[in-house]
């Protein structure tokens, strides 16, 4: 890493910690006791459905709204929270929005320089070149926007955020104004960015995989409230929620049963429950499409209802005997046509989350 690019924090304290944090708009709770610490050099993604309060969330940090309770500290510092109040300026955050907000009357070297206005003129120039070749457009200083592709204007507005060597990045939605093909690009050339500078980042997105992909740590929200703060492949694979299973990639649910350490449902055994020896219990088990395996089964009483072509993969959605249904991930060759009867079962090794009402559980319920 460029030391010169290097955002100031301190190696131990949190770049960004939310504490109890709640904010409403007239009846409207947009955020509810939200908790959240992101780390020096982590990138945090925001996730959840319209309305659920991640721009709120985005904003309180920014210091574009205030907490109604709780505090927040921004690389150690209290910006919001009992008699303190920071203003956006003096915050220490760097904003990247959807539509790049650039100034349409400077150039692309005067949009980076615009929140440099306190550093010396030699020392200003010298960081917007830097920040510029840092997003490749050292040769587009004196562009104005409108002669910058949508690309290049989302790198300028990347570049203009990270100037002022802020502790916090936060993105709204920075990649959505951009075609599809475009987007990967740009969003790859913004994480790389975020990385190699070691920037703290919040990025709030709607695309399930863009937060997979992209987040050290995916935050899932639902009516202002966080459901799951975790690792992607806890957020996939360890949903805490039913919500959080169902809204971070396609899963149906099943109605199960754990008697001695064994799970069964309507298909059959699904897999052993280590530790839930001695017990009898329903729960609801969570399958996705690519832990459901189908072959052809003549006298099966489960049909195909449904075939769609992704391309690399075939979805197929199966109605079982009890009338739910299962939908299947089938490699790209493979086609049952609708009305095919198949044995439904779940491919080996799979550790499935089970629910119990709403709640993931990893250990039995205590007996009622
Ligand atoms: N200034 C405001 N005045 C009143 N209500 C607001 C205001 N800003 C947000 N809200 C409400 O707060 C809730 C959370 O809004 P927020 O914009 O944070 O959601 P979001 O998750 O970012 O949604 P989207 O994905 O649609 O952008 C919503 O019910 C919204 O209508």
């Amino acid at each position: 890493m460029n030391p010169a690019l290097t955002p100031v924090t301190g190696a131990t304290t949190p770049a960004l910690v939310l504490d109890d944090v709640t904010k409403t708009y007239g009846g409207t709770v947009a955020a509810s006791s939200l908790d959240l610490t992101a780390a020096p050099g982590e990138l945090v993604t925001l996730i959840g459905p319209s309305g659920c309060g991640k721009s709120t969330t985005l904003r309180l940090v920014a210091g574009l709204e205030r907490p109604d309770a709780g505090t927040i500290r921004i690389a150690g510092d209290v910006v919001a929270g009992g008699r303190t109040w920071q203003p956006p300026e003096r915050r220490r955050v760097g904003l990247v929005f959807q539509d790049h907000a650039l100034f349409p009357h400077l150039t692309v070297a005067q949009n980076v320089a615009f929140g440099l206005d306190k550093m010396p003129r030699r020392e200003r120039t010298a960081r917007v070149g830097e920040v510029l070749e840092l997003v490749r457009l050292g040769h587009l200083a004196s562009r104005y926007p409108h002669e910058l592709s949508g690309g290049e204007q989302q790198r300028v507005a990347l570049a203009r955020a990270l100037a002022p060597r802020p502790a916090v990045v936060l993105l709204d939605e920075p990649f959505s104004s951009l075609d599809e093909n475009l987007r990967a690009q740009v969003r790859a050339d913004t994480v790389a960015v975020l990385r190699e500078t070691g920037t703290t980042a919040m990025l709030v997105t709607h695309d399930q995989t863009e937060a997979l992909s992209i987040g050290d740590r995916v935050v899932v929200m639902r009516d202002g409230v966080i459901e799951q703060a975790d690792t992607p492949e806890k957020v996939f694979e360890a949903p805490a929620t039913r919500f959080v299973a169902s809204f971070m990639g396609d899963a149906d649910f099943l109605p199960a049963h754990v008697r001695d350490a064994l799970l069964t449902c309507e298909i059959g055994v699904v897999s052993t429950v280590p530790g839930w020896a001695n017990c009898d219990v329903d729960v609801d088990v969570v399958l996705r499409p690519h832990e459901v395996a189908l072959t052809l089964d003549p006298e099966s009483k489960a049909h195909v209802v449904a075939v769609e072509y992704h391309g690399a993969f075939v979805l197929h959605t199966v109605q079982l005997a009890s009338g739910r249904t299962l939908r299947s991930w089938q490699p790209h060759g493979v086609r049952h046509p609708v009305g095919t009867a198949v044995a439904v079962s779940v491919v080996p090794g799979i550790t499935p989350t089970l629910l119990v009402g709403d709640e993931a559980v990893t250990q039995p319920p205590p007996p009622r």
